[in-house]
């Protein structure tokens, strides 16, 4: 059965991002639309690309995400996905739920015609602790999201996660049992755990699944509070890396296709092999 309707060429956009917010939404839209004119049908923005990344910014940048004319950045997103004729998977951005008044990291993704298709909040914050390195607690501004996000398109199913949802198999296993054919992370991971585990857990996703993994990161601005890896990537159903930026702004494209999931699954089937007789509840 195919799970990737159509081949098709997916597009991440590791986009320069600044402290205005106009400036990255107009930046990033002249890169959605070089994404489109070099054929992209599926285009990604990074996360946070809208605003520094860091606790203390949360609150200022947050938009209530309800319609299109309650926040700059949704009709933003919606006419670059409608100008370009791409899905758009909007990176993230701070939201504010202005019924509870909670903040949350959010995703919105578009369809070619500009309408909302997700709104993926991030299921798991970011709080680590490495003593003298990094420490970073995203709950103490952020409320975690609580539903898995799954993106209908023409092509097949994405699933959708933001970051540090990737550290969480589970994720990545439920959507591929689901029928997606990739999973598509907007992330900012930092220079401690970048190069320790961006790659690895990219390649993974895509082992444990036999799916493709697209990770994509805003550009490093070293003057910026929080430096981020970049090193965006597209990552194939075999665990390779089919495409990878180095750190600073740019584009980065690859042709999806049914074939590669289907090698895979016929050489080494371990979607068909897996026990649920004996390991039925993970969560027990
Ligand atoms: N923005 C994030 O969620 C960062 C996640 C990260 O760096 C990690 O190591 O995980």
């Amino acid at each position: 059965m195919s799970i990737l309707k159509q081949p098709f060429k997916l597009a991440l956009v590791q986009l320069a991002t600044g402290a205005d917010k106009t400036t990255n939404l107009a930046r990033a839209k002249t890169k959605v639309l070089e994404a489109a004119r070099e054929g992209a049908n599926i285009v990604v923005l990074p996360e946070c690309f809208n605003s520094p990344y860091g606790t203390n910014f949360f609150s200022q940048y947050a938009e209530s995400l309800t319609t299109p004319t309650s926040s700059e950045s949704f009709s933003a997103l919606a006419s670059m996905a409608k100008e370009s004729s791409t899905y758009l998977i909007g990176g993230s951005i701070p939201e504010l739920d202005p019924a509870t008044k909670k903040l949350y990291n959010t995703s919105l993704v578009f369809s070619p015609d500009g309408e909302l298709l997700a709104k993926h909040r991030k299921i798991h914050l970011f709080d680590i602790n490495i003593p003298g390195r990094i420490r970073f607690m995203e709950s103490e501004a952020l409320s975690p999201g609580d539903n898995m996000t799954i993106v209908e398109t023409k092509y097949g199913k994405i699933g959708l996660g933001i970051c540090y949802d990737i550290r969480f198999p589970e994720l990545a296993m439920i959507a591929a049992r689901r029928g997606c054919f990739v999973m598509v992370y907007p992330g900012a991971f930092n220079m401690t755990t970048g190069p320790l585990h961006w790659s690895l857990l990219a390649r993974s996703r895509a082992v444990d699944n036999q799916i493709y993994v697209a990770l994509c990161s805003p550009a490093r601005d070293i003057n910026a509070s929080y430096h981020a890896w970049g090193h965006s990537m597209i990552v194939d159903p075999k665990g390779e890396v089919m495409k990878e930026l180095e750190d600073s702004e740019g584009l980065v494209f690859a042709n999806l296709v049914q074939e590669k999931i289907e090698e895979v699954r016929r050489e080494i089937p371990v979607t068909t092999q897996r026990r649920f007789d004996v390991y039925k509840n993970v969560a027990e």
